[in-house]
């Protein structure tokens, strides 16, 4: 592939800057235009709730373009195609059409199937395309541009070859990075492309080595199959899942850039609405939650709380009634045989019991001299009875999903009945008697929820007292007006009357919402496709919950089997997938490391062959010429802070992870902390120039500078420790420093030749 000329160059520049200029216009007027139409939907008040609502989407359509417009700022137009044939396409963050000349295209979305060259196209496969330019620009300026000549005859043999528009992405991965994650819209490479695009039902997993873009082809592909099956996708909404809180911050910029707000981002233990699920447990502990045999000690646990003891006396108007436990257990096998979740089966039970208690009284009146209104009598009176309903409370108790999990943390004696086939450690495991609910305990509660269900016999009989009230009040308004002979029958009826007040009721706040907000607030919401990043991490419940949240099995997994830390994680996609879908998964494969230069691959690699020999790590596309180095001291605490004060000199303003086993968080964090400034030990990765962090919390994340510190630490510290110390010295874009004391691991021994 050949360039032009730097002179060239610049003359090409101007007449870019013009059409770049041109189409910044056409945007300044889509944002006035719009900005219009919102001031004016907000100023209609009043009306009717269909114009109240209708008023509420235009506002809420307004306000999202507007947000759009704004997101695209950046980077608005970053390709050119030239075909042979003399068309030529601009490609950028969004379709712009010109107005006056019956909407001909001035940009051209990058997910429109036309812009699909830009990213695929190849001296060999040209696809009709001459010339691919990547504009660079800055603050709607042109700064540079690359070209790409797509004949065959002028290809210059290159490392990299197969490379899409390398001059620039190249320049893109040796950005110091500032926290936040950028999209890569404009260097998007063919092999992600093609799972970009790939179609949007069934399971599709995107195995990859570090840096290899997974997280990035996860969030371009969200922001592509919202564009491409809108109408399907924007009504059930996106869920992208992602291991921790500071990694879904790290990349909440990716789809707002790409024009697109309505994603949920969420972790697996933010997905029980209403419950921040922040507290902490051992590895183990979270384990053994993770285990799909959980789903049977859930269950368990439930029919538990159905108790049928011997007998339970009832007194009743002086009297007392025996439930043996023959009544008591045919209530409950009828309330079972109902199928339906355990508080809805209470009525049923609730109804066999009060029935047989009716019986019980009847017979000692005399049952031949009532009739069939002195046993409804007997049986309201009964079911008013504070005594029966504790009885019938104690037998089948009103359960929430809370209450359920904290008395089988707290009681040994329900868990050994509901864990007969764990181990007795695995069950004292669990034992806790605080409400601090884990992330791992969300998918119990899930589980918990569904099996559960909810009692809506009150809230029932409110509805319909509400439905008679509002009946009663918009009768009442119509005779009023029926008294006026002239009374236009259009203007009211009580029918409307009884809606409004209906919907008012049962919304609250007239207010629209996004599926994705709507989502979040809806245990029972499902997902249109889901993403799952890091997806190896995800114990066997949590799959449980996700696939619940996704009938149509429409979803995107992304991750890479080999940095599996957590215990409970995956090993192998068959298996966590084949429960659900059989092998009706498509496996893809990333191959080309993206963020980690060659130099610290080669490190790597030793680390990721003790994993597993036959895994092969993904090929750095670059060099920096930097070796990894490496420092054996007598203490972290007093040495640490001094290497890193070094290495903030080396990278300028770029950032720095100081990565270390979760015991030394503390004491290295706050030796650094009080020696470097701009240092912290907390996630603030945007802010800070220098975080201290623990295995778990650095995945998904990339640094300009990694300084491993006590890497026996980090293989000692969990059975999944060579993963980990992979995973911990492949987030780095540019340099790597090890730090020690003692001898240095024999899987890190290639140091010992840079030290
Ligand atoms: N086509 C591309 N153009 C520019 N940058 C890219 C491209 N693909 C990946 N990158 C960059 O490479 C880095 C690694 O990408 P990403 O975090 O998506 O990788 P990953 O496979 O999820 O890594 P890991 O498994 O280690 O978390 C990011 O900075 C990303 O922006």
């Amino acid at each position: 592939m050949s360039s032009p000329s730097d002179d060239l160059r610049l003359a090409e520049m101007e007449p870019e800057q013009e059409y770049v200029a041109m189409l910044y216009g056409r945007l300044d007027d889509l944002r006035e235009q719009t900005s219009k139409r919102l001031a004016q939907s907000l100023r209609q008040t009043g009306g009717t709730h269909q114009m109240r609502s209708e008023r509420d989407t235009s506002v809420a359509m307004y306000t999202d373009q507007l947000a759009q417009y704004s997101a695209v700022e950046n980077g608005l137009a970053f390709g050119r195609l030239d075909f042979h044939n003399g068309d030529r396409f601009y490609i950028g963050r969004i379709g712009l059409f010109d107005e006056d000349k019956e909407y001909e295209p001035l940009l051209m979305d990058w997910r429109a199937p036309a812009a699909r060259p830009f990213y695929l196209a190849t001296a060999a496969s040209p696809d009709g395309v001459r010339r691919r330019r990547h504009l660079r620009t800055r603050s709607r300026k042109v700064i540079g541009l690359d070209d790409e000549v797509l004949d065959i005859n002028s290809v210059e043999p290159s490392r990299n070859e197969g490379l899409t528009g390398e001059a620039t992405l190249l320049a893109a991965l040796n950005e110091s990075r500032t926290g936040q994650m950028s999209d890569i819209v404009a260097t998007i490479q063919a092999e992600q492309d093609i799972i970009i695009r790939s179609e949007l039902n069934g399971v599709v997993v995107v195995q990859g080595g570090p840096g290899t873009g997974k997280t990035a082809v996860a969030l371009h592909r969200a922001a592509y199959l919202l564009y491409t099956h809108r109408r399907q996708l924007a009504k059930r909404g996106v869920l992208v899942v992602g291991p921790n809180t500071t990694f879904l911050r790290y990349i909440s910029q990716v789809l707002p850039s790409l024009g697109e707000t309505g994603v949920l981002l969420s972790t697996v233990g933010e997905l029980y609405p209403g419950l921040t699920a922040t507290g902490r447990e051992s590895a183990e502990v979270a384990a053994v939650k993770g285990r799909i045999q959980m789903a049977d000690v859930i269950a368990a646990a439930v029919r538990d709380r159905q108790e049928a003891p011997a007998f339970v006396d009832i007194r009743f108007d002086n009297d007392v009634l025996r439930l043996d436990r023959r009544a008591i257990s045919d209530a409950r096998g009828r309330a079972r045989r109902t199928r339906r979740p355990h508080n809805e089966a209470r009525r049923t039970f609730a109804r066999e019991i009060v029935s047989t208690l009716a019986g019980m009284v009847a017979s000692r009146l005399g049952g031949h001299l009532l009739d069939k209104a002195d046993m409804d009598d007997i049986r309201r009176e009964l079911r008013e009875s504070d005594e029966v309903q504790a009885a019938i409370s104690s037998l089948w108790p009103v359960l929430t999903p809370f209450s359920l999990l904290s008395e089988l943390y707290a009681n040994p004696k329900r868990r050994n009945r509901a864990m007969s086939k764990f181990t007795r450690e695995e069950r004292d495991l669990l034992q806790r008697t605080t409400d601090d609910w884990t992330p791992a305990d969300v998918p119990l509660l899930d589980e918990a929820a569904e099996l559960l269900g909810e009692d809506d016999t009150e809230a029932k009989a409110r509805a319909e007292r509400q439905r008679r009230q509002a009946i009663e009040y918009a009768q009442g308004v119509l005779d009023i007006l029926d008294l006026e002979d002239d009374a236009d029958p259009e203007i009211l009826m009580a029918t409307d009357l009884m809606d409004a007040y209906r919907l008012a009721e049962r919304h609250g706040v007239d207010r629209y919402e996004t599926a994705a907000e709507r989502a979040a607030a809806d245990r029972t919401w499902t997902f249109g496709h889901i993403i799952v990043d890091e997806a190896q991490e995800l114990s066997a419940m949590a799959w449980r919950t996700l696939m619940r949240r996704c009938p149509s099995k429409s979803m995107t997994v992304v991750g890479d089997i080999a940095q599996t830390g957590d215990i409970g994680g995956a090993t192998s996609w068959d298996t966590v997938l084949s429960p659900y879908v059989q092998n009706r998964w498509r496996l893809t494969e990333l191959t080309v490391n993206y963020r980690t230069p060659a130099e610290i691959m080669e490190v790597a690699s030793d680390v990721l062959a003790s994993v597993d020999a036959s895994l092969v790590p993904p090929t750095s596309v670059r060099e920096t010429g930097v070796p990894p180095w490496v420092a054996r001291v007598p203490s972290f605490e007093s040495e640490v802070p001094g290497l890193i004060s070094a290495e903030v000199e080396a990278v300028g303003d770029g950032k720095i992870a100081v990565i270390v086993p979760a015991a030394l968080v503390q004491p290295v964090g706050s030796a650094i902390v009080s020696a470097v400034p701009g240092s912290s030990m907390g996630n603030d990765l945007e802010e800070a120039q220098v975080v201290v962090l623990g295995v778990t919390d650095a995945k998904g994340l990339e640094f300009d500078s990694v300084v491993v510190v006590d890497p026996v630490g980090i293989l000692e510290e969990s059975p999944r420790g060579a993963s980990d110390l992979y995973v911990a010295l492949t987030r780095a874009t540019q340099r790597l420093g090890v730090v020690h004391t003692g001898t240095l691991p024999d899987v890190l021994s290639r140091l010992k030749d840079v030290s």
